[in-house]
């Protein structure tokens, strides 16, 4: 079952010269994990608020094609459905707290979905253990540090038990440390829930190794949508649409270029051991 169908997507923001979103069709099925990534302004962030239908709801301009979750068009959904089908977390997550503690933060989003008081008690507890917020229950949103904040602002989404959730750089605003412990959350998150995930992220290397597929963007237009373990199979084409290439990527492909198995590796483990087998075929030519 196809959670998201996007067919010839087309935006303009009111004022704005040209098209932040061109052409955009593509789809992602249902509990897989999607990463998208792309240079600065390549409309990373105006392609999530369309999915989340934020656009056109809140913005003016221009919007062309269509959006599909689950098979029914955004623009049929009420904000309520749509709340209930897609949460979405954002870069800031100081810019989502209106509460005085986590628990009322995340209790305050289940009391609008009219939840009784046991289902939001069973999911504050579900949620809490999840994301490893329990400490932080009682302790105000503001106190706590940039990593642990945007777990809870990930808690808060993931507590409403939407079918696909959408992460708009959510460590684009922490510390090394913290940016590996939303990391890790991620890989709970994909391994756990029986969720459609989606994450637009400047660590391309990160992304990759959580992604089932990839969404290169550059210019409002795809460059790239390819499962994660052939997406760096062009790696000019990539670097020409502005994004970084890992220095492990790059080298592996260096290392790999003249190898009977052109498949890019993604995973560490897959790169350790293709550089370990052309180490040894370049011992033994
Ligand atoms: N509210 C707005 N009004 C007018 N133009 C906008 C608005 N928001 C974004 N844009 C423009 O739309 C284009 C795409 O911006 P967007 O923020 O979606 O890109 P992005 O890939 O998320 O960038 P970044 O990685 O820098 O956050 C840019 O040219 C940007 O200037």
């Amino acid at each position: 079952m196809k959670a998201l169908e996007v067919k010839h997507l087309c935006w303009k923001y009111s004022g704005s010269e040209s098209m932040a979103l061109r052409d955009i069709s593509f789809s992602l099925e249902a509990n897989r994990f999607l990463g998208i990534v792309g240079p600065n302004e390549a409309g990373k962030t105006t392609l999530a608020l369309a999915l989340r239908g934020l656009i056109p709801e809140h913005f003016s301009g221009v919007l062309q094609g269509e959006i599909e979750i689950f098979g029914t068009t955004v623009r049929s959904l009420s904000s309520l459905e749509l709340a209930q089908h897609i949460g979405m977390v954002f870069a800031d997550p100081d810019a989502q707290f209106t509460a005085m503690s986590v628990e009322e933060e995340i209790a305050f989003g289940l009391e609008n979905l009219g939840l009784s008081v046991e289902e939001i008690n069973e999911r504050l507890d579900w949620v809490s253990e999840l994301t490893g917020i329990r400490e932080l229950l009682g302790k105000p949103p503001y106190d706590l540090s940039g990593g642990q904040k945007q777990r809870v602002a990930i808690a808060a989404v993931l507590a409403m038990k939407p079918k696909i959730i959408i992460l708009d750089e959510p460590t684009s605003m922490l510390d090394p440390h913290s940016k590996d412990n939303v990391f890790s959350l991620l890989a709970t998150m994909k391994k756990e829930l029986q969720m459609t995930i989606v994450v637009i992220e400047h660590n391309i290397e990160k992304i990759a190794e959580l992604s089932d597929e990839i969404l290169l963007l550059a210019e409002g237009s795809i460059r790239r949508w390819e499962k994660a373990e052939r997406f760096f199979d062009d790696l000019h084409g990539i670097a020409a649409s502005g994004i970084r290439v890992p220095d492990i990527i790059r080298f592996s492909y260096l290392a790999a270029a003249d190898s009977p198995q052109p498949k890019m590796p993604v995973y560490f483990e897959d790169i350790r051991d293709r550089l370990g087998q052309e180490l040894k075929r370049g011992r033994t030519s």
